[in-house]
């Protein structure tokens, strides 16, 4: 039994709440197996985002053609893109690719601001985004000010994300969490509609079983992991 393959480009989070590290952890718990190209290393806690550090636009290209002539990438998603080139990148890497390459589907999380507050994409990013990587995606996942700063985008797979009613503290990563359990779910064959509602109802789950978690001194991380860990030869 060969698993689904998705391809997750995005930027690292070392407090493991958001970017990468949700990524990979989603990709997990919903059975497919998870490639990571990392676009920029941050340097950011529960409390906010303190530093940010793109990598060369090349070197973001080289990781993804080594994943994309190598694994059978069904969906690639992407997080926080960091700069203008490598949002250039990624449509020449993996839109450009003929159907008969397998040109894998693209979900796009646009991340232009921390929830913490810090502004993650200048205006020449969200140009990018706007005119280059948008139109070419098969899904698209802003909230509600992303969606108004990228022009309101009006084509099919727009999903516009809108928060939810649990009352938690502990929701870093929850944007990532939903596009990537939403690329999961598209790569097990789902329609979008139906990805989107269960990935909703993936992040519902998570963000209760870390509603009572003491993380962190700011807005800890939704959970990453499972509702039955396992625990045996772990607990005392
Ligand atoms: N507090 C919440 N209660 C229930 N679901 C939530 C909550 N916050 C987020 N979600 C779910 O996660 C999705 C993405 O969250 P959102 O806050 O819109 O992302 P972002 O972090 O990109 O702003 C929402 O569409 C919703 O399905
Ligand atoms: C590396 C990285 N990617 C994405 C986000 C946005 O996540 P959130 O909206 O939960 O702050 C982040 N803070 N860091």
């Amino acid at each position: 039994m060969t698993p689904p393959v998705v391809l997750a480009i995005a930027a690292t989070d070392p407090g493991g709440g958001a970017g990468l590290a949700a990524d990979l952890a989603t990709f997990a718990a919903l059975g497919v197996h998870g490639a990571c190209v990392v676009t920029a290393v941050t340097v950011q806690d529960t409390l906010g985002v303190h530093a940010v550090h793109p990598l060369p636009a090349e070197l973001v290209a080289a990781q993804i053609a080594a994943v994309l002539d190598d694994l059978p990438v069904a969906v690639v998603k992407t997080g926080m893109l960091a700069s203008a080139e490598i949002v250039e990148v990624v449509v020449a890497s993996v839109a450009s690719r003929s159907l008969s390459q397998g040109r894998p589907r693209l979900v796009v999380d646009p991340v232009l601001r921390a929830s913490t507050g810090t502004e993650l994409a200048d205006e020449e990013v969200r140009r990018a985004y706007r005119d280059l990587l948008i139109p070419v995606a098969t899904v698209v996942t802003p909230n509600e000010d992303e969606f108004a700063a990228l022009g309101r985008p009006d084509q099919p797979g727009v999903v516009v994300t809108r928060g939810g009613d649990i009352e938690t503290t502990n929701d870093h990563g929850t944007g990532c969490t939903y596009a990537s359990a939403l690329a999961a779910y598209l790569a097990h064959g789902t329609d979008i509609p139906t990805a989107a509602a269960r990935a909703a109802a993936y992040v519902t789950r998570q963000l209760n079983l870390s509603r009572p978690w003491d993380l962190g001194r700011g807005r800890g991380p939704v959970a990453h992991i499972s509702t039955s860990p396992i625990t045996e030869g772990v607990t005392p």
